[in-house]
């Protein structure tokens, strides 16, 4: 069993169906029980780890192998001296599976307490099991079903969830319905499932777990779960004679009225990045210069610099830009070596078809592109709702790069970096200290500076930019105790980590 924060190397995402080729694959190598027993007696003694003083526990049950698991685990509690009460779920007629059925019984001979679709929490409990649904939830919770997960979720103590919270969709980090458990850690078995990691996922996942059941991952992944080595091979040291242009140009191109202060924080992230010069080329109105960082160079609009300036610089169009930022996207889209789209960049990408279809053009012509879209911008990009855009965020996020031939970051808990043809990373890092303005021209900011210092490196473009946002995300990490982290902050504690 182990504790799943951001692992060390790319770790393996599976969706639903890969996850059921593997169970029925592990169901097949062993003897029946097997793997039941095993996810059991791991879910209790992580149970037990987790709240060692917990007298009172409540097990709940759903009919399926999910409950199978919760009840195997309540047979140990209860063995182990705990006093368990399990609640038991079906529909009218409907049998539990014969596993669930056989645990239930060990569960009773144990002394443990079985009561049959009663959704009261037990008094005084400070520890509770959801074993309700798993990956074979098929439908809006609803009934006493439901009521057992808002008891569930009102339990003040430990709340453990077998494999998976009730309620949520593993494949895709989606709910369905307003019963869905909110679990304090959830121990999840055979392999990472990507819904747990992304949308409201992790959310509902609290901390997470593996149980591999001593089972082989062999099922191909479906996404990578990005692993800190990404960022750590961005640290490659300054050589002894490098200069300043061995780092780069980069030209922002942001800031419409009002809007000045995006456009500073993306182009002060560019610079922290290493960019060997940052030029800020704002869209509307002017500003004086940032006494605090008086490396910061501003020119009029750099997006008419021409094929041969514009064809050696790393160029971000977006934040704060406003309706300014469309009629610089034709020249930036057929001039610029290396582009990166954020904000109101997209928003003019979303409403103009022809601006569309040159992004496209660009990689033919080897000009390789990132958009930066949080949902709402993603959903305008793919004329969609941005509900649409979260209850799959993964292939949204596939689908907008595959379409508009660039790197995507899908922004928001779980950010997913898809490039064309590639299998997309989640982001392990991040917390809702970044839910404040401006943190999103950082990012874009940094991506333009990093990208700036490694333009003529080999790492994929997919890779720097994960590696990118894992770095974002591990400095609101870092600062996680301490609430909002405000934009200009987290560029110095992006630094910190670099
Ligand atoms: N097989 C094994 O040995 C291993 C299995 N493992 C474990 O099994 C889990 C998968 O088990 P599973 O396939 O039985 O599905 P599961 O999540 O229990 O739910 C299906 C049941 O729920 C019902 N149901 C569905 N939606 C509902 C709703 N909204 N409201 C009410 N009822 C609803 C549905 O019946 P229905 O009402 O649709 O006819 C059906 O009865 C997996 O997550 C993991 O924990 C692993 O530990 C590895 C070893
Ligand atoms: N709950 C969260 N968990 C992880 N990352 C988050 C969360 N909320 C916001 N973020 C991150 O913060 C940034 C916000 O960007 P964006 O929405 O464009 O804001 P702004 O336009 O104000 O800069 C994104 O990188 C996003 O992934």
């Amino acid at each position: 069993m182990q504790a799943i924060t951001v692992p060390d190397h790319d770790f393996p995402l599976h969706d639903l169906s890969a996850t059921r080729r593997l169970e029925q694959r592990a169901l097949a190598a062993v003897p029946p029980g097997t793997l039941v027993a095993r996810a059991g007696l791991s879910t209790a003694r992580l149970a037990l780890a987790l709240a060692p003083h917990a007298r009172h526990c409540w097990v709940l049950a759903g009919p399926g192998h999910n409950g199978a698991d919760a009840l195997e685990a309540a047979f140990h509690l209860a063995r182990s001296g705990r006093c368990v009460t399990a609640s038991v779920f079906a529909r009218d007629g409907q049998t539990i599976v014969p596993a669930a059925a056989q645990s239930l019984q060990r569960a009773r001979d144990a002394g443990a307490n079985i009561l049959l679709n009663d959704p009261a929490a037990p008094h005084g409990c400070a520890l509770a099991l959801d074993g309700l649904l798993g990956i074979g939830s098929a439908r809006p919770i609803e009934g006493a079903m439901a009521q057992a997960v808002h008891g569930f979720n009102a339990i003040e103590g430990t709340r453990l969830a077998v494999d998976v919270p009730s309620g949520l969709d593993a494949g895709t980090g989606a709910t369905a319905g307003a019963a869905v458990a909110q679990a304090t850690d959830t121990l999840t078995m055979l392999n990472l499932k990507a819904g747990l990691f992304t949308g409201v996922g992790r959310a509902h996942c609290g901390r997470i777990w593996l149980a591999p059941l001593d089972v082989q991952d062999d099922e191909p992944p479906q996404a990578w779960l990005a692993g800190r080595a990404l960022h750590m091979a961005m640290r490659t040291p300054r050589g002894h004679a490098q200069h300043k242009g061995s780092y780069g140009d980069a030209f922002i191109v942001a800031g419409a009225l009002g809007m000045h202060g995006a456009a500073l924080l993306a182009a002060r992230a560019a610079l922290s990045a290493g960019a060997g010069r940052v030029y800020l080329s704002l869209l509307e109105g002017s500003m004086p210069l940032d006494p605090t960082r008086p490396e910061l160079m501003q020119r009029d609009a750099l997006w008419n610099a021409g094929a041969e300036r514009l064809g050696t610089a790393t160029v971000l169009c977006g934040c704060g830009g406003g309706k300014a930022a469309a009629a610089t996207l034709p020249p930036l889209l057929e001039q610029a070596a290396r582009l990166v789209i954020d904000a109101d960049g997209l928003n003019a990408l979303a409403a103009d078809g022809s601006l569309a279809t040159a992004l496209r053009e660009r990689d033919g012509r080897g000009q390789a592109t990132v958009l930066t879209p949080h949902p709402l911008e993603a959903a305008r990009l793919l004329d969609c709702t941005a509900a649409q855009v979260q209850a799959d965020r993964l292939s949204a996020a596939q689908r907008l790069a595959d379409d508009l031939k660039a790197v995507v970051v899908l922004k928001g808990s779980g950010s997913v970096v898809a490039a064309p043809g590639a299998l997309p990373y989640v982001n392990a890092t991040g917390n809702a200290a970044l839910a404040s303005p401006g943190t999103g021209d950082v990012l874009a900011g940094w991506i333009t500076g990093q990208w700036s210092t490694h333009a003529g490196g080999g790492t994929s473009l997919q890779a720097l930019v994960a590696a990118t946002v894992q770095l974002h995300g591990a400095a609101a990490d870092a600062h996680a105790q301490h609430g909002p982290l405000l934009a200009l902050d987290l560029i110095g504690a992006m630094q910190r980590l670099a």
